[in-house]
C-alpha cells in the first residue's frame, strides 16, 4: 500500500507494446491520450472526478527499481537488455492535463490529457484508469448520499467492506470531496487530514456482565464523545432507557452524552420513538445516528418516513459502489506524431456509433449564461480554438443531427483542464482537501437542480466544436472509402 514501486501496476500488453515500439525505433514518437468515461454511474446526472492527487504522486514516483527489471528479464527472454536499460532510464517526460478534483464531469469530455512519447504514455494508461475509476465512481455515490442527506451529517464507516486497503484509503479520501463530514478510517485521517468520529460496537456491550455498565464504563472513559449503540440487546426496552440513564447522570456533571447510535431493525420507527423517549427525559440535545447497510435509497425513504436521524454512518455500500461495480473509464488514442513531426488526428472506428472517438488533442470549456451564472453546456474544442474565450456567440449543434443548433451569446466559458506536468515538471500546486471540498460544493452551484436530482436527472450537453465535428466525420469517412 502506498508503496513508490508501482511501474508494474499495469498490464503486460503494455510492456510489450513498449518493447516493439522500442524494438522499431518508434518509441520516442510523439502521442496524444484522452482519458474519459461513457456513461454515468448508478443514473446520475453528473459524475465527480476524483484520483488526481494519486495520479500525480504515482507520474512523480515512476521508476523501474532493480527487482522490476529482474523480474521482466525472467519473464521474457526476448527482451533485450538494451530495452532493459532504456527501462532503468525511465521517467515521465511529457505532459498531462487534467480537469480538478471535485468537478463535476460528463460523459465524453477528456478527464486527463497525456501528451508524451508514446512508450511513457502507455506505460500509465492502467493505473491512470485504475485511480481515476474508482476514486471518480466512489466520489459520485458519496456526491449522491450528500444530495439525499442534504444538512445531516455524514460518516464513512466503510474500511472492513472495502475492496483491500488501497481502496479504503483513496475511497475514503473520494467520500470526503465529494461532502461527507467524517470518516472512521484512521489512516486517511492521518494522511490526509479527514476529521476522525467513531462510537462503539456490539464487542463492547457484550464484553460486559450489562448493558449499562458498559455503557457507564465508555462514558468515563471518553467523556466528550459518547456514543452509545443501543440494539445489543433490546434498543427500546433496554438500550435507550439505559443510554438515557447515562445521559442524566452526565448532564448533572456538566456534561453530555452526544448521541445514540441505532444499527438494526426499522430505522424510522426505532428513531421515531428514540426521539420521543429522550425529549420526554429532557435530552433534547442527544442526537440520533443510523447505520445498518445504508445507502442514498434508503437514506431518502427513511427520511419519506420521517426518521428522526440527525447522522449517518455509511459503508459498505458507499466504499464498494454496490450497486455499480467500475465507472468503465478508457484511455484512447487521439492523436500521434506523423513523419513530418506535426500531431495527426486518430479515430477508433466501431460498430456502436457511441464508441467511435473523437479525434485530435481537445480542450474542454464549461460554457456558463453570464446572466444566470450557471452552466449550459461543456464545449470540446482543439487547443488552436482558444478564441472560445472571447467570442461574441457560439453555435451549438446536435452532433447527429447538426440542423438543430442553436445561437449562444452572453456567456463565459471556462477551460476544464488544467496544465499538471509540462515537459516532465510538475507545473500544478495540488490544492489541499479542503480546498477541493469547497471547490467541488461551488461546481454544485454552477448547475440547474434539474441536472443534480438523484431520479431521472436532466441530460447536461456536451457539444463538439465545429471543426471537432468536421474532423471526425471525415476521418470516418476516410475510413469508410477505404473498405
Ligand atoms: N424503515 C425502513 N425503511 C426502509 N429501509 C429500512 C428501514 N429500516 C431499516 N431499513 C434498511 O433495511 C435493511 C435491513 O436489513 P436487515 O434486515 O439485514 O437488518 P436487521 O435485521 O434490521 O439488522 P441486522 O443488521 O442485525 O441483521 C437495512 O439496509 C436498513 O438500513
Ligand atoms: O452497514 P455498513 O453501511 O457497512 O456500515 C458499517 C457497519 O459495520 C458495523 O457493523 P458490522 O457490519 O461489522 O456488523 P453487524 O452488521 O453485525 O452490525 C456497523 O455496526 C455498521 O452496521
Ligand atoms: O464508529 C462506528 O460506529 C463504526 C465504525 C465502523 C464501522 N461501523 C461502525
Amino acid at each position: 500500500m502506498l508503496s513508490p514501486g508501482l511501474a508494474l501496476h499495469t498490464d503486460k500488453y503494455q510492456i510489450n507494446m513498449m518493447y516493439a515500439h522500442w524494438l522499431h525505433g518508434t518509441h520516442n514518437r510523439k502521442a496524444v491520450f484522452e482519458a474519459f468515461f461513457r456513461k454515468l454511474p448508478f443514473g446520475n446526472g453528473y459524475a465527480v472526478f476524483a484520483g488526481l492527487e494519486r495520479i500525480v504522486k504515482y507520474v512523480e514516483d515512476l521508476r523501474f527499481e532493480e527487482s522490476d527489471l529482474a523480474y521482466l528479464r525472467e519473464q521474457e527472454e526476448n527482451y533485450d537488455p538494451g530495452f532493459l536499460e532504456e527501462l532503468r532510464q525511465f521517467r515521465f517526460s511529457g505532459s498531462l492535463y487534467s480537469v480538478r478534483e471535485g468537478s463535476l464531469v460528463f460523459p465524453g469530455e477528456p478527464l486527463v490529457r497525456v501528451e508524451s512519447r508514446i512508450f511513457e504514455a502507455q506505460l500509465i494508461e492502467t493505473a491512470l484508469l485504475n485511480f481515476l475509476n474508482y476514486q471518480t465512481l466512489i466520489a459520485t455515490k458519496a456526491s449522491r448520499i450528500r444530495q439525499v442527506a442534504k444538512g445531516d451529517a455524514l460518516m464513512e464507516f466503510g474500511i472492513r467492506r472495502a475492496q483491500e486497503a488501497d481502496a479504503a484509503l483513496w475511497g475514503t479520501r473520494a467520500v470526503y470531496l465529494a461532502g461527507f463530514d467524517s470518516t472512521s478510517n484512521m489512516l486517511a485521517g492521518k494522511l490526509f487530514g479527514i476529521p476522525t468520529e467513531g462510537t462503539h460496537a456490539h464487542s463492547w456491550v457484550q464484553s460486559h456482565e450489562s448493558e449499562e455498565e458498559a455503557f457507564r464504563r465508555y462514558a468515563t472513559a471518553l467523556p466528550d464523545q459518547v456514543t452509545l449503540l443501543v440494539d445489543t440487546y433490546d434498543t427500546l426496552g433496554s438500550g435507550v432507557p439505559h443510554a438515557i440513564q447515562i445521559g442524566l447522570a452526565m448532564k448533572r456533571q456538566g456534561k453530555s452524552l452526544r448521541a445514540v447510535r441505532l444499527d438494526s431493525g426499522d430505522i424510522a420507527y426505532l428513531s421515531i420513538k428514540t426521539r420521543e423517549m429522550l425529549d420526554q427525559a429532557g435530552l433534547t440535545e442527544v442526537k440520533i445516528v443510523a447505520s445498518n447497510d445504508l445507502d442514498e435509497h434508503t437514506i431518502l425513504s427513511l427520511k419519506v418516513q420521517g426518521a428522526r436521524v440527525d447522522a449517518w454512518g455509511v459503508g459498505t455500500q458507499l466504499i464498494t459502489a454496490a450497486d455499480q461495480p467500475t465507472l468503465g473509464g478508457v484511455y484512447k488514442l487521439v492523436a500521434r506524431e506523423g513523419e513530418d513531426g506535426a500531431y495527426v488526428p486518430t479515430i477508433k472506428i466501431s460498430a456502436n456509433p457511441e464508441k467511435v472517438t473523437i479525434p485530435g488533442a481537445k480542450d474542454i470549456y464549461r460554457l456558463i449564461d453570464k446572466q444566470t451564472g450557471k452552466a449550459i453546456a461543456d464545449y470540446l474544442c482543439y487547443p488552436d480554438e482558444r478564441d472560445i474565450q472571447e467570442r461574441a456567440a457560439i453555435k451549438l449543434f446536435h452532433p447527429n443531427h447538426p440542423y438543430i443548433s442553436k445561437q449562444l451569446d452572453k456567456y463565459e466559458a471556462e477551460p476544464l483542464l488544467v496544465p499538471v506536468f509540462a515537459e516532465g515538471k510538475r507545473v500544478y500546486d495540488l490544492p489541499d482537501l479542503e480546498e477541493i471540498r469547497r471547490y467541488h460544493r461551488e461546481q454544485l452551484c454552477l448547475f440547474w437542480p434539474e441536472y443534480l436530482r438523484m431520479h431521472n436527472p436532466e441530460h447536461y450537453r456536451v457539444h463538439l466544436s465545429e471543426q471537432v465535428w468536421k474532423t471526425r466525420a471525415s476521418l470516418m469517412q476516410r475510413y469508410l472509402d477505404k473498405t
